[in-house]
């Protein structure tokens, strides 16, 4: 049997006193594309904080492809792309992208990294200009590029879409469902239901602390009753 690429199994999480997760329980399947959808301050972010052990959890349990999540080991399978990445300004483009490559004792390939850069509609030149003269679109699309080089099983990606044009929006779309269809695990926080609707096998619903609903957009529209995604999610979390 498949073990799941990610489980989280009771999970609570409180900031002092403030419940942010209570008794959370979810599991994606290796191999799928599921997006975490919630309100603002729904606790999406935390959720991935708990994953990579930012912070410790009031509660439960998380497992990485069957290895608890405390043990370094266990996320070594996984690439991770942050809400708010922020790459140290004095690199250049390609600095960047080797020093990450190096961590991951891979090689800098050329080829590969302009092919990237390409799939991100992220300018070649972009590699020899210092980061912090980029753009907030062009922050994005490397700190993309370096994660997605990493050829890992696994991605953790919180809003990968946020700050894209809209070419970079379906590129990136597109690279995400190659990359799915090659069998990584993908697991990504959006707002976008358009996104997710496009590329997601399942959405997981996070609402007061738990999980409302986890299914497929189809079973979410059904079970609400509605026709749209957004109908659907505004029917759970009412
Ligand atoms: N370090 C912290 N200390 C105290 N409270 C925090 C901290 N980090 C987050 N919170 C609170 O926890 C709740 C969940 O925040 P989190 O960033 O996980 O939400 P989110 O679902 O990712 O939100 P968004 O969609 O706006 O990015 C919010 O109420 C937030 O204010």
């Amino acid at each position: 049997m498949t073990l799941p690429a990610l489980r989280f199994q009771h999970l609570v999480v409180r900031y002092g006193a403030t419940p942010v997760l209570q008794d959370l329980n979810l599991t994606v399947q290796a191999g799928e594309c599921l997006a975490l959808v919630g309100l603002n301050g729904a606790g999406k972010t935390s959720l991935i904080k708990c994953l990579l052990d930012f912070i410790r959890p009031d509660g439960g349990s998380i497992a990485i492809l069957g290895q608890p999540h405390q043990q370094p080991a266990s996320r070594a399978p996984l690439g991770y792309l942050p809400e708010s990445f922020k790459p140290p300004y004095y690199l250049k483009g390609g600095e960047f992208i080797r020093y990450c490559l190096r961590l991951q004792g891979l090689d800098y390939d050329t080829a590969a990294v302009l092919d990237m850069l390409a799939a991100l509609d992220l300018p070649a030149t972009a590699l020899d200009q210092t980061v912090g003269q980029y753009s907030k679109g062009m922050t994005q699309k490397l700190g993309l590029a370096a994660c997605l080089l990493a050829r890992k099983r696994l991605y953790v990606l919180d809003e990968p879409m946020s700050g894209l044009d809209p070419k970079a929006h379906a590129l990136l779309r597109r690279q995400l469902a190659a990359l799915r269809d090659q069998g990584s695990t993908l697991f990504l926080t959006s707002h976008n239901l358009a996104d997710v609707e496009l590329l997601c096998d399942r959405l997981a619903i996070l609402h007061a602390g738990q999980i409302r609903f986890c299914g497929t957009p189809q079973e979410c529209r059904s079970q609400y009753g509605a026709d749209t995604l957004e109908q659907a999610f505004l029917g759970c979390i009412a």
